[in-house]
């Protein structure tokens, strides 16, 4: 039988929820064996009705298959996924308030894994990107312009961290040679562990190999120069996008998120045209893995961030000056 270009078949739009319990584990049920992707395990979920919206959707869902009430939800990610024989468009929310006690309902088996206890390979491969939105915080720290010495850089990205409580940080010193640089992001890496925040580095593929840090940030360009992900291990990799190119080219590479950018206007980049958030919006749709908004974004636009699609809100001016 001839598989149809994805163009011609019909997207089977799906609404499925992220449910945490108390210790913040997620719950994740096991997929029929003669169901479509059968044997897998699976955010609960299923297929919206007709004339259904996504969060009418979920509540019934997860009210039939674990008898639970959906009370409060926000989106968490939104991705389409080609699997030859279908084409789905996955709306993930992530449940903030819910009543009762989660059974399956429908005889699944249910687990409760953390995010870093996930096997992408044992979940449909369209579930891969909500693995690692799971794994990724809603804020994001980009260290900015500050004291050059490196004691009292230190200093204030410890004050930052404890006035922000932002879990993961990305060391932006573009004007460090190689070796201040990676001075600076050992000192940093202790720092964070201590602090318990991830630490990612913007430098180099090579120097990041050798630094005991948590992750990379690659800018535009080296995203651009490269043709594979970079093998650092269980480090998380993302990049910097501006355009609808360059997010795509972060998802092919696979890497674990991307920051977009500027969402709105900034006095770092006070030259860079703002996308404006529809603009944003329509670029992080299609986008199969977690985008940050960035570019005169902060707390207060958590709310805004999410509902146009967004991981989260990633600054410099947000979170590392100190009015923030
Ligand atoms: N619920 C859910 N479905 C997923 C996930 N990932 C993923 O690719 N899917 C796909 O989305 C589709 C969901 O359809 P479903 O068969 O579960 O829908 P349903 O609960 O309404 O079932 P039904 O058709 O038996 O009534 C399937 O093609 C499934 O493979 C996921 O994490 N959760």
């Amino acid at each position: 039988m001839s598989i149809p270009p994805a163009a011609s078949k019909v997207v089977i739009h799906v609404a499925a929820g992220i449910v945490n319990d108390t210790k913040g584990r997620v719950l994740i049920a096991k997929r029929p064996e003669a169901a479509h992707q059968g044997g897998l395990w699976e955010f609960p979920g299923g297929k919206l009705e007709s004339g259904e919206s996504v969060e009418q959707g979920l509540r019934r869902e997860l009210a039939e298959e674990l008898g639970i009430q959906v009370c409060v939800s926000r989106p968490l990610i939104r991705l389409s996924h080609d699997y030859r024989d279908r084409r789905v468009l996955l709306d993930i929310h992530q449940v903030l308030d819910y009543q009762g006690i989660p059974q399956g309902r429908e005889g699944q088996p249910l687990e409760w894994l953390t995010p870093e206890e996930m096997d992408a390979d044992r979940f449909p491969a369209a579930d891969r990107p909500v693995i690692s939105a799971l794994r990724l915080p809603s804020r994001y720290l980009i260290t900015g312009a500050a004291p050059a010495a490196p004691d009292a850089f230190l200093m204030h990205l410890e004050q930052r961290l404890a006035r922000t409580g932002v879990p993961i940080v990305q060391l932006r010193a573009p004007w460090l040679d190689t070796d201040r640089y990676a001075d600076l992001a050992r000192r940093c890496a202790a720092l964070c562990r201590r602090m318990g925040a991830l630490l990612l580095v913007n430098c180099e593929v090579e120097l990041a190999t050798r630094l005991p840090v948590d992750g990379l940030h690659l800018s535009e360009q080296r995203l651009l120069a490269l043709d594979q992900r970079p093998d650092l291990g269980r480090c998380l990799i993302g990049a910097s996008c501006h355009d609808a190119d360059t997010l795509a080219r972060a998802a092919t590479l696979g890497l674990d998120y991307a920051l977009l950018s500027p969402v709105c206007p900034t006095r770092s980049h006070p030259e860079s045209e703002p996308l404006g958030w529809k603009r944003f919006a329509e670029l992080v749709d299609p986008a199969p893995l977690p985008v940050y908004a960035l570019g005169g974004v902060g707390d207060p636009d958590l709310q805004i961030a999410w509902r146009h699609g967004a991981q989260g809100v990633a600054g410099i001016s947000g979170f590392w000056s100190r009015s923030s």
